[in-house]
C-alpha cells in the first residue's frame, strides 16, 4: 500500500524560553546545520548560543503564536488534513525537529499498512540544513525501525513551473490592493561553506556573478543556484524588469560569512535609495513561520520604514492554499499511479 509523509522543520512545544531550548538543541545540534566537527559545534552551541537565543527567541516566538499553537506546525496540520482528504491515500506528517518526529509519521504510516512511501520535505530548494536533514533522518529511522519500508523522495520543487505559476499569482493575488515599486524575494541564508561543500565538482561554485547561472551538474545541490533560478522564472511569470526586483538572505547566525547580500541590509539600502513601496515575499518557505511573521512582515517593515520607506507588503507563503493542496496532490497521483516525480 502507498503512503506519503510529509516533512517540515518543526517548532517549539511553546513560546517560552523552557520549550525554546531543547528545540533549538536539537536543531543546532543537527550537524546539517551547524556543520562544524562535534566538539567545536557543542561550544557554539550549548556553550554559548544556548545561554542567551532562547530567551530572545521565545520573545519572538510570542509575538507570532497563535492560539492553536505555532503557525508551522498549525498550517503544516491544515495542509496534511487537506491533501490526505483529497489525495484518498494515508498521509501523515513528521517535524525534522520536535516531538512529532519523523519516525511517528513513519510509524503512523505503517499502522494503515503502508510500505512505500512517498518523502515530501516541505522545502523547494535543496540544502544541507533543510533538504537533506529531512531525507538523511528518514533513511536512518526506515533502516532502524521500518526496514521493510520503500521510501521515494519528491525533488526539490523549486523549478517546477506549476510551482512558479502558483508562487507568481499568489504574487499577483498579494498585491491587488497595493501598489509596489520593487519586489524583494528574500530567502533563508545558510552559510557560504555549505555551498561549497554541496559542490560534488568542487570547482563550479565560486559565489561570483556567473556560476550560478553557468550549467552545471552542481546545481542539483546548489542552494544559491536554485534561488536564482526560482526568481528569474518568477520575474519572467510576471514580466517583471530586472531593475523591479531584488534577491537577499535572511536569518544570519553567528559571525561567518552567509549569503549575501543579507535582507535586513538591503531593507536599509532600498529605503535609503528611494524606494517607497516594497512588496516582499520569502519563497524558501511554503508555511508561515517565525523567519516570515517576525524577522520579515514585522521587522522588515520596521527596518525598511525607517530607512526612508512608506508602504510595506509581506505576500503571505501558500500555507493551506486549494490550489497548492491540489498541486501537491496532483504530484502524489502521478507517483502513486504512474511512479512520476515532478520535475
Ligand atoms: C546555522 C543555522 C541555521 C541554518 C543553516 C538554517 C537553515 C534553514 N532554516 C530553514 C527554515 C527555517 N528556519 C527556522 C528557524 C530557525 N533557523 C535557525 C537557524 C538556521 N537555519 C534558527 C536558530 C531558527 C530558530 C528561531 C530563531 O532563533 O531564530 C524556521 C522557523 C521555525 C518556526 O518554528 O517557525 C524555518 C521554517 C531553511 C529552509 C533553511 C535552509 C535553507
Ligand atoms: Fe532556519
Ligand atoms: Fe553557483
Amino acid at each position: 500500500m502507498k503512503g506519503v509523509l510529509l516533512v517540515n522543520l518543526g517548532s517549539p512545544d511553546s513560546p517560552t524560553p523552557k520549550d525554546v531550548k531543547p528545540y533549538l538543541d536539537e536543531f543546532l545540534m543537527d550537524e546539517r546545520v551547524i556543520d562544524v566537527p562535534l566538539w567545536w559545534r557543542t561550544i557554539l552551541v550549548r556553550g554559548i548560543i544556548l545561554r542567551t537565543r532562547p530567551k530572545k527567541s521565545a520573545e519572538a516566538y510570542q509575538k507570532i503564536w497563535w492560539e492553536e499553537g505555532s503557525p508551522l506546525v498549525v498550517i503544516s496540520e491544515r495542509f496534511t488534513e487537506k491533501v490526505k482528504e483529497l489525495a484518498e491515500i494515508p498521509v501523515a506528517l513528521g517535524m525534522r525537529y520536535g516531538k512529532m518526529s519523523i519516525k511517528n509519521g513513519l510509524q503512523e504510516l505503517k499502522e494503515q499498512e503502508v510500505t512505500d512511501v512517498l518523502l515530501v520535505p516541505l522545502y523547494p530548494h535543496y540544502a544541507m540544513s533543510s533538504y537533506e536533514t529531512v531525507v538523511v533522518k528518514a533513511m536512518e529511522d526506515k533502516d532502524q525501525y521500518f526496514p521493510e519500508m520503500k521510501i521515494t523522495t519528491l525533488p526539490a520543487f523549486y523549478g517546477n513551473p506549476d510551482y512558479i505559476n502558483l508562487l507568481s499569482k499568489s504574487i499577483t493575488n498579494g498585491l491587488k490592493d497595493f501598489d509596489y515599486d520593487h519586489l524583494l524575494f528574500s530567502y533563508h541564508g545558510i552559510p557560504e561553506r555549505q555551498i561549497f561543500k554541496k559542490d560534488p565538482t568542487q570547482f563550479h561554485c565560486k559565489l561570483d556573478e556567473q556560476c550560478c547561472t553557468t550549467n552545471s551538474v552542481a546545481h542539483t545541490t546548489c542552494y544559491r543556484h536554485q534561488c536564482f533560478a526560482m526568481t528569474e522564472k518568477v520575474k519572467q511569470n510576471l514580466g517583471l524588469s530586472d531593475a523591479m526586483i531584488t534577491i537577499s538572505f535572511q536569518s544570519r547566525l553567528l559571525n561567518d560569512p552567509w549569503l549575501k547580500p543579507y535582507t535586513d541590509f538591503e531593507f536599509e539600502r532600498l529605503g535609503k535609495e528611494g524606494v517607497k513601496r516594497l512588496a516582499v515575499i520569502t519563497p524558501a518557505f511554503v508555511a508561515d513561520c517565525l523567519e516570515t511573521l517576525e524577522e520579515i512582515a514585522m521587522e522588515g517593515e520596521e527596518q525598511f520604514k525607517s530607512a526612508g520607506g512608506e508602504g510595506y507588503k509581506y505576500i503571505p507563503c501558500l500555507n493551506d492554499s486549494p490550489e497548492w493542496v491540489e498541486l501537491m496532490v496532483d504530484w502524489i497521483r502521478n507517483w502513486q499511479l504512474k511512479e512520476t516525480l515532478p520535475a
